[in-house]
């Protein structure tokens, strides 16, 4: 026998812990808009999570959004604004959101698994009343975030259901609130909900660096509460990795095993994190 085909042999047998230890348990993926770059990455993407599927894990994609819903809305005309990581979302801009969200980027996730002979289910959180939502405050006078939501409260008997019937869940980060209104919520908050209340084996977040950075720019491979909370502190951590880190560390302060920030631009980061011995990314610890 050749040494490469040894080798395949050796790599696949590499798995072998893994989709024991996994087996039966559920992993929730947050798939960023800046992970998702062009069709051969969706792809290799999906194949991934069908892959996930087929040996038994129960994977639950989370995905966001934001490069596309900036793109419509420069398109319409209309300008968008962050502030600490959230777009601020006036009523206008809400319907943009749940049109590109729950509508197209939604579905594009749910072909590219089909395709892969997968089974998803394309849900928005007002499916099955999964996600009720309140309005946040920015905590600066001058600034209304709008439509922005934060999770009040998860049902997942759906994606339980979903779950039991091998479907794959799919769901886009937009609730209603008790006041009638539908919020746009910052889809790694939604993820890291998710995870705590399906008290998960994993929650994977995928985005577009290798990983939390330090100020040189070399990436951190674990992360405690301590440092997350200095880092943020002394400006190191900022922006779109602010939501994302606070949710890792919520996640696993609530019971979710371990939180990972990993690098969707890589062809298939996701099997590399969950099924070998290569850590890939930032492992975020309680
Ligand atoms: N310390 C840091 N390490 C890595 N990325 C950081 C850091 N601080 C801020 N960022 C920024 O956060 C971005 C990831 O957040 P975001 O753009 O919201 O991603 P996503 O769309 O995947 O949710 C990175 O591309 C980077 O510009
Ligand atoms: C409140 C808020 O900021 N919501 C996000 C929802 C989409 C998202 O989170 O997308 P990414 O994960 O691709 O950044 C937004 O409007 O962009």
């Amino acid at each position: 026998m050749s040494e490469t085909t040894q080798q395949t042999a050796k790599i696949l047998i590499e798995a072998l812990p893994y989709i024991q230890r996994f087996h039966g348990k559920t992993i929730v993926i947050k798939y960023g808009g800046n992970a998702m770059i062009d069709e051969a990455l969706k792809e290799s993407f999906a194949r991934d999570v069908v892959m996930m599927k087929a040996v038994g894990m129960n994977p639950v994609v989370v995905h966001g959004g934001g490069p596309q819903i900036s793109g419509t809305l420069e398109r319409v005309g209309k300008t968008t604004e962050f502030v600490d990581g959230l777009r601020v979302t006036d009523a206008e801009t809400m319907d943009v959101v749940e049109m590109v969200l729950g509508g197209l980027v939604n579905k594009d996730i749910v072909r590219l698994i089909n395709a892969q002979g997968g089974k998803a289910v394309g849900l928005s959180g007002k499916d099955g009343d999964m996600i009720r939502a309140r309005k946040i405050s920015s905590g600066k006078p001058d600034v209304d975030y709008g439509h922005v939501g934060e999770v009040d409260s998860i049902s997942t008997s759906l994606v339980e259901t979903l779950e039991a019937e091998r479907f794959i869940p799919v769901i886009a980060p937009i609730g209603a609130g008790s006041d009638g209104a539908t919020y746009n919520i910052n889809a790694d908050s939604v993820a890291g909900a998710l995870a705590s209340k399906l008290q998960a084996e994993k929650l994977v977040l995928m985005t577009n660096t290798v990983g939390v950075l330090d100020k040189e720019g070399k990436l951190l491979t674990g992360l405690s509460a301590t440092q997350i909370a200095g880092l943020k502190a002394d400006g190191t951590i900022q922006g779109g990795m602010l939501p994302k880190v606070d949710c890792a560390l919520d996640a696993v302060l609530c019971g979710v095993k371990t939180s990972h920030i990993i690098d969707g631009r890589v062809d298939h980061a996701l099997l590399l994190e969950v099924l070998t011995d290569k850590g890939v990314g930032t492992l975020i610890r309680g």
